[in-house]
């Protein structure tokens, strides 16, 4: 039986991204992408990310959390998923600052200064073409030679490429929301150059502190809200000298707002969460999927 049957979840959302998150601290198993996918099955509780929390691996930390998407894969990183993890462990707690643990490091997480916010410091960016990683070489990662539609009328080129946990393409366009990302989204997630494939967002830098944009995500498709590509396109956006270290960025599910931090390199993100409902898995969902 499924190590989620008959264990209580909370459904939530981080600026629209769709969050399940399921508390293994005190009964730890094992996850099965199969169950990963039966959880974000119309029986169960659909979702773009679930998190589960595992007892703490490494001291001053409150639990090692691991992250699904929708297709079963694992991520590095989820910021707006941490979020959400975060406003439950502040209520459990009481603390004012906590540390978790992912496959992509520590995370600390802080109430934002208004309330119902959390921040989360998604670590340092990565820019080397092996960290995104790249299949190839590419020195300078702020545009690397790729492009979608005829070669002398691309529709979509040169993409910033950006690790921040995960690994991000943020093509840079006049309006996010003209282009048929449901088309493209895939094609550029699964291209050859991007060997653990890719997030992929369409972003236009408004001013120097406001960038609309939308994702595609890698493993979960179209979402309201990528927390990791909003701060991989804050950071891409800086490093081109076109938008200041601390920006607005509006997402089809809200705002965040990113700083990147000139002192220790690292990319704070803040925004709302929200809470939607719980439940229990229920175990037929699980035995259905695996005789599926
Ligand atoms: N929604 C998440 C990112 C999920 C990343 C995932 N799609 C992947 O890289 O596999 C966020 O708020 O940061």
């Amino acid at each position: 039986m499924s190590a989620l049957a008959n264990h209580a979840f909370v459904k939530m959302n981080g600026i629209g991204n769709e969050i399940v998150v399921v508390d293994l601290r005190a009964h730890p198993g094992v996850i099965t992408a199969e169950d990963a996918r039966a959880v974000a099955s119309p029986n169960g509780a659909p979702y773009d990310q679930l998190m589960a929390l595992y007892p703490p691996r490494a001291a001053g930390t409150e639990s090692f959390v691991r992250i699904y998407n929708n297709d079963g894969s694992e991520a590095g990183a989820c910021g707006n998923g941490m979020r959400c993890v975060a406003s439950i462990v502040f209520e459990e707690t009481g603390k004012d600052a906590l540390t978790f643990e992912t496959k992509a490091g520590l995370i600390n997480c802080w109430r934002g200064s208004e309330p119902g916010t959390y921040t989360v410091d998604m670590g340092k960016p990565r820019f080397g073409w092996q960290d995104i990683p790249l299949a190839e070489e590419f020195r300078d990662t702020r545009g690397i030679e790729l492009q979608v539609g005829p070669i002398d009328a691309p529709i979509l080129h040169t993409p910033s490429v950006v690790n921040m946990g995960n690994p991000h393409a943020v093509f840079w366009v006049d309006d996010p929301y003209a282009y048929d990302l449901e088309k493209f989204g895939p094609m550029l997630e699964h291209h050859p150059i991007f060997p653990d494939r890719a997030n992929i967002t369409l972003a236009t830098i408004k001013s120097r502190d406001h960038i609309v944009m939308r994702t595609w995500e890698r493993g979960a498709g179209l979402t309201k809200a990528c927390g990791s590509a909003a701060c991989a396109t804050a950071v891409a956006a800086a490093r081109l000298g076109r938008a200041d270290r601390k920006v607005r960025l509006s997402l089809p599910g809200g705002d965040l707002v990113i700083e990147w931090r000139e002192r220790d390199d690292h990319v704070l993100m803040t925004g709302s969460v929200a809470f939607e409902f719980d439940g229990i898995f229920d175990p037929a969902l699980f035995n259905a999927a695996a005789t599926a």
